[in-house]
């Protein structure tokens, strides 16, 4: 068996490097003639022994990559493997920086394609590899990956990813006897067709590779001083991104390479007194499993000092998708649908390595450069064996057979919620890969079988409330359908606005998923709906995908909403703007961080860079806009003091008095609030603060405020319809009673007010009385010009600063939907 397993190991690693390979420093994208390259295996006897992966230069001159390859000192299991290999390179430990890293292969590749030749002919004879060469022609399915990162190929992280594969790579045995020797020998023909191409090139780099060869002593010294360890010295810090429940992440760049990195800083502190250990590390080895596979945060490097663990990411400089679908309220089908594809490949790419996420959220969503998805955050993955994968498929069946003997179970657990909140990895199964024959039959006997599922259903509730599957809720096995659930919660919330199972608490989230009852808003896509429908299932055996081969989902693939999706060429294509799916809202919206890390701060994360971060972040010294209130008085909204008194006493027995805080109501009207395609009755205020507080007119009780800063703009696009556009979100108003310009008109003059020369507001004169009695003079011509739908153009926004509002977050969850809808179940 281990054989098998270092083979499918060795044809991925060797596979992912000939693809990757670096010729003279430059990058060399590699057309291979096919993706079933399945056995070349000289590259699998090295082993990268460091932490450091791609890009990761610590030689500030050189900018090279060091890394301790023990060439087959890898494994006992490789030698067996590759016994001629073995003894050619047997514990030659050498310090490799990327131009020797270089050399290595070629050299080794001019080996390999005959040590291939042979391994495959033993493996055809007694079986090992046949899976190999299975799942690599699957792979060819979908065309070959490029393995890059950032848009550019790194052979070193590849190589780390390779090295902590071993779990992934793992053979299925059911598909050992597919093997041709026809496949073998295709295989072998396209590696000898691979090194021939990297032969040319090697060749036609030659002069450049003779001059590196002149400086062996500077390669000498490489050989003897391995790289230092990385440290907060080898990064500038530029800004604070965000922050978890045990982290904080930065924007940083490497001051060798120049590159940018997102750093997550990790309080050792907080893991240990939170017991977070697992969480930590799990999410380290499963960032180095995906890192390099396309549309996954790349986990570059790890170090530590006293106080911190810190995780080298690339930078997602577009932030995470929640404020997009925030800001806009929905997404268009177009965009939804390339969105739902990319994840869908994400979801491929983990399940057929064995890791189920079991977080996906739109927060967990990362967006690159150019709007590709990056998933992120693997704290709650779990990298299932092939073992916990049949057990959880057998109970599947046995849960559903004892399920309606089970209705009560429901309610006790849910009255314990608190109490799902936990999560028991370290208690994951232990039968592991060096069990004999007969351990195996006792294993796989009944009574072990329930032992084990027993100690799985203590297993996790991780995740996220309104995204957790009902087999996670029900402490049933944890199987990769529960990403389907969570990509059939996303399409709904990109198409619809917001999740599909909302509550005020979790109790209430966790009922409706459990039942399984979603509202499809009117105006919902069909198609979207049918998708969303069979991916919300409550059996997860029953979920579009799960009868497929694990990570192949071809039938989702095949559902009409995804028509029209090029799948092999999804990742490189220009994803469809950022559209909402209501008419009217201004599309020119940019939502591109223009914050580059500047020079000429000094590196690390120290006390003192803490507290320029710090400062930055909370705008203390730095020249963030802070409202300007001036002494005089043109525009009707600034009430003098005996103005304000008077209006208050008049206002007590206004019954939304009590929302303003002590605040002049400067105007009020009903309107509904839309978001996505929900619409709420609101009863909104605007207040000299100033500020825009809505209030749920049935329940009397304050839901929100828009919150006010010098970008907020107002915009009308008819007598009913007013955007009020904030950073983060753009509030989208509809007022039945047609004032929707008197709206749009009042707050504008109250932002000039407050954050501009009066000299330039309008003046406007109001009558807090009665509800959109407004009366407005307004300067028409700079009214005209900044209201008009279609000359306002908004100022840049920062989707990674958009990220961390909170206030939407809250809104996000909040239960809205009076828009007509029909509730049915979809079960
Ligand atoms: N590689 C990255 N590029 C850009 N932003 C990132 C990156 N990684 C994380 N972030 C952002 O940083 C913030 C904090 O991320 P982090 O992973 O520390 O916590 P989290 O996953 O949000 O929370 P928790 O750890 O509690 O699950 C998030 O807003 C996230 O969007």
């Amino acid at each position: 068996m281990k054989c098998k397993s270092w083979s499918n190991k060795i044809n991925n690693y060797v596979v992912r490097k000939i693809k990757s390979i670096k010729i003279n420093g430059a990058q060399q994208q590699l057309q291979l003639p096919g993706s079933g390259a399945s056995g070349i295996a000289a590259a699998a006897v090295i082993s990268v022994a460091s932490d450091c992966g791609e890009n990761c230069s610590s030689n500030g001159v050189e900018q090279q990559q060091h890394f301790n390859i023990a060439t087959t000192t890898a494994t006992s299991a490789t030698a067996a493997t590759m016994p001629a290999m073995a003894k050619e390179k047997a514990s030659a430990t050498v310090s490799l920086g990327e131009s020797n890293f270089r050399d290595i292969n070629l050299k080794d590749l001019a080996v390999v394609v005959e040590a291939a030749s042979r391994l495959h002919q033993q493996q055809h004879t007694c079986g090992c590899g046949a899976v190999s060469a299975a799942e690599n022609n699957n792979n060819s399915r979908y065309g070959s990956s490029k393995y890059l990162t950032n848009g550019h190929t790194s052979p070193l992280a590849a190589a780390v990813a390779s090295n902590s594969s071993s779990v992934a790579t793992t053979p299925n045995c059911s598909k050992l006897h597919n093997c041709s020797l026809q496949q073998y020998e295709n295989d072998i023909r396209q590696q000898t067709e691979i090194l021939d191409m990297l032969r040319q090139q090697h060749q036609q780099q030659q002069p450049q590779q003779q001059q590196q060869q002149q400086q062996p002593q500077q390669q000498q010294q490489q050989l003897q001083n391995p790289a230092p360890r990385r440290s907060p010295n080898d990064f500038i810090f530029g800004r604070y991104i965000g922050e978890g429940s045990y982290s904080i992440v930065y924007l940083a760049v490497d001051i060798h390479s120049r590159r940018e990195y997102a750093i997550k800083v990790c309080e050792k502190r907080l893991i240990l007194r939170e017991r977070k250990q697992d969480y930590i590390k799990r999410e380290r080895e499963v960032m180095h499993q995906m890192t390099n596979v396309p549309g996954f945060v790349n986990l570059s490097c790890t170090f530590q000092d006293q106080r911190s663990l810190y995780f080298v990411m690339t930078y997602a400089r577009k932030g995470d998708m929640l404020p997009y679908i925030n800001r806009v309220g929905s997404f268009d089908v177009a965009c939804t649908r390339h969105y739902a594809a990319e994840l869908l490949l994400a979801c491929e790419h983990m399940h057929r390595r064995n890791v189920v996420h079991r977080d996906l959220k739109p927060e967990n969503i990362l967006l690159d450069e150019d709007m590709h998805t990056l998933i992120a955050d693997f704290g709650s993955a779990k990298v299932m064996t092939a073992q916990e994968r049949a057990l959880a498929t057998e109970h599947c069946s046995e849960q559903r057979r004892s399920h309606s003997d089970d209705d009560d179970e429901d309610s006790d657990r849910l009255d314990n919620e608190d109490d799902e909140y936990y999560d028991r990895d370290s208690e994951e199964l232990d039968d592991g890969e060096g069990d004999d024959e007969q351990q195996q039959e006792e294993m796989d006997s009944p009574r072990h079988r329930q032992r084990r599922y027993n100690r799985h259903r203590k297993a996790s509730f991780v995740g996220t409330a309104q995204y957790v599957s009902p087999e996670v809720l029900q402490n049933g096995p944890i199987t990769p359908a529960a990403d389907l659930w969570a990509l059939g919660c996303i399409v709904y919330q990109m198409i619809a606005g917001l999740p599909p199972f909302r509550g005020s608490n979790d109790y209430v989230i966790f009922k409706e998923i459990l039942d399984c009852a979603v509202d499809f808003p009117q105006g919902f896509d069909k198609d979207a709906e049918d998708l969303v429908r069979k991916l919300l299932r409550v059996d997860p055996r029953d979920r579009l995908g799960a009868q497929d081969e694990f990570g192949y989902y071809e039938s989702i693939r095949a559902h009409p909403f995804f028509a029209g999706i090029d799948w092999q060429t999804l990742r490189q294509q220009t994803p469809p703007p950022i559209y909402p799916y209501l008419p009217g809202v201004s599309q020119d919206e940019d939502f591109r961080s223009s914050y580059t890390v500047p020079g000429d701060l000094e590196p690390g994360l120290d006390e003192r860079q803490i507290s320029r971060l710090l400062s930055a972040e909370l705008g203390v010294g730095s020249s963030v806009a802070v409202p300007v209130k001036r002494s005089t008085a043109k525009n009707s909204f600034d009430l003098n003091d005996a103005e304000k008194l008077q209006r208050l006493e008049q206002q007590k027995t206004d019954k939304w008095h009590v929302f303003a805080d002590g605040e002049v109501i400067l105007k009020k009207g009903f309107v509904n609030k839309r978001k996505g395609l929900f619409a709420r009755k609101r009863m909104l205020l605007l207040t000299t603060g100033p500020r825009l507080i809505y209030i749920d007119p049935v329940q009397m009780i304050k839901k929100g405020e828009i919150p006010w800063s010098p970008d907020l703009r107002a915009e009308y696009k008819n007598f009913k319809i007013f955007f009020v556009h904030t950073p983060n979100r753009t509030y989208y108003l509809d007022d039945p009673e047609g004032y929707a310009i008197h709206w749009s008109e009042a707050i504008e003059s109250m932002r000039k007010l407050t954050y501009e020369d009066p000299s330039s507001t309008s003046a406007v004169s109001c009558s807090s009385g009665s509800s959109n009695s407004l009366a407005v003079i307004s300067n028409s011509s700079a009214a005209s010009s900044s209201n008009s739908p279609t000359a306002r153009r908004s100022s840049p926004v920062n989707a990674s600063q958009a990220s961390t509002a909170s206030d939407n977050r809250t809104l996000g969850s909040t239960r809205t939907g009076t828009s007509p809808s029909k509730k049915t179940a979809s079960k």
